[in-house]
């Protein structure tokens, strides 16, 4: 006996398959606008865990990086924007010209965009959830008017979320994430995590800085490991990500950020560390070129 479909409409033959509901439409990822154009390599940092040393590393690459370079800060860190008060800029207020938001100057040759800049004062907290956070960070990237910047340093808050996702969306041509760990196992698990999601959204790893590598003596200079140091060398290692390498304690650091001046800039010490890591990075993003 022949199957019919005795005018039933939802009659399916043995042995096909059944597709109940049509497949969804290709989505085309959404595109950043003109504005942020303007960037030509975009370097996206994070980190797995919270007060690694993030914002730190995001201010005082972007100043090593501004002595030769034009370059813009994103400060992605909706809920914690700490970017401006490294920098010496949380007086500021933004303004808008033809249309787009102009990013703060600060004294040190970096353009700021923060959430901070919006605020009534240091002490207001930012409670939004996610959909907020995006268009926020969606905003600095789309609406702020990014001129002949060389590099755009994105400043992330710790972990995978919402911002990253955003980004990684909007921003599709990054060059890639540098990841900032500390050498305690548990940041260094954590900052698998935040490999592991560049490498879902396909963002390339342009290699792992280690923070608090060590104390630096301010005296002699000498490096006491504090805690362990090396480890994120070896994750790199095990990973096969560039090691860009590591930044020891230096109280300078905690002392120079509370006063808005990035350490690089009052300290030599600091500053030839960071030179060498800078070096290291752009060899990575010249690479991938
Ligand atoms: N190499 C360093 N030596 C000494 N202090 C450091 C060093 N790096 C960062 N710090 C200090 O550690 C603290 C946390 O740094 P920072 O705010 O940059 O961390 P973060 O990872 O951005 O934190 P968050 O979780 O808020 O995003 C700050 O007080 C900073 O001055």
């Amino acid at each position: 006996m022949t199957e019919t479909s005795n005018g039933n409409p939802n009659y399916q033959p043995k042995g096909k398959i059944k597709i109940n509901t049509p497949p969804p439409p290709i989505q085309t990822a959404p595109q950043a606008s003109t504005k942020y154009k303007g960037v030509k390599h975009t370097i996206m940092v994070m980190s797995g865990k919270g007060g690694v040393g993030k914002s730190t590393f995001s201010v005082n690459i972007a100043v090593t990086l501004a002595r030769k370079y034009r370059v813009g800060l994103i400060d992605a860190d909706i809920n914690g924007p700490d970017d401006p008060k490294l920098l010496g800029v949380t007086k500021e207020k933004l303004y808008t010209q033809d249309g787009g938001i102009l990013p703060i100057d600060s004294p040190y040759g970096v353009k700021v965009i923060s959430m901070a800049f919006l605020l009534p004062d240091e002490k207001t907290a930012v409670i939004w959830r996610g959909a907020l956070r995006h268009k926020a960070v969606q905003q600095f990237l789309e609406d702020t008017i990014w001129d002949n910047i060389d590099y755009g340093i994105l400043d992330f808050p710790p972990g995978t979320g919402d911002e990253a996702l955003t980004v990684s969306q909007l921003v599709p041509q990054a060059d890639g994430v540098v990841i900032v760990v500390t050498p305690q196992d548990l940041a260094l698990l954590d900052a698998k995590k935040a490999i592991n999601f560049a490498e879902q959204m396909h963002i390339k790893v342009l290699g792992i800085v280690e923070n608090m590598s060590g104390f630096a003596c301010p005296h002699c200079g000498e490096i006491t490991d504090i805690f362990r140091s090396g480890g994120a060398e070896e994750l790199a290692k095990e990973l096969n990500i560039p090691f860009l390498g590591k930044i020891p304690i230096f109280p300078e650091i905690v002392q120079n950020g509370d006063e808005g001046i990035p350490a690089v800039e009052a300290s030599e010490k600091v500053r030839e560390v960071y030179e060498k890591i800078a070096e290291k990075l752009l060899n990575q993003i010249e690479r991938k070129q």
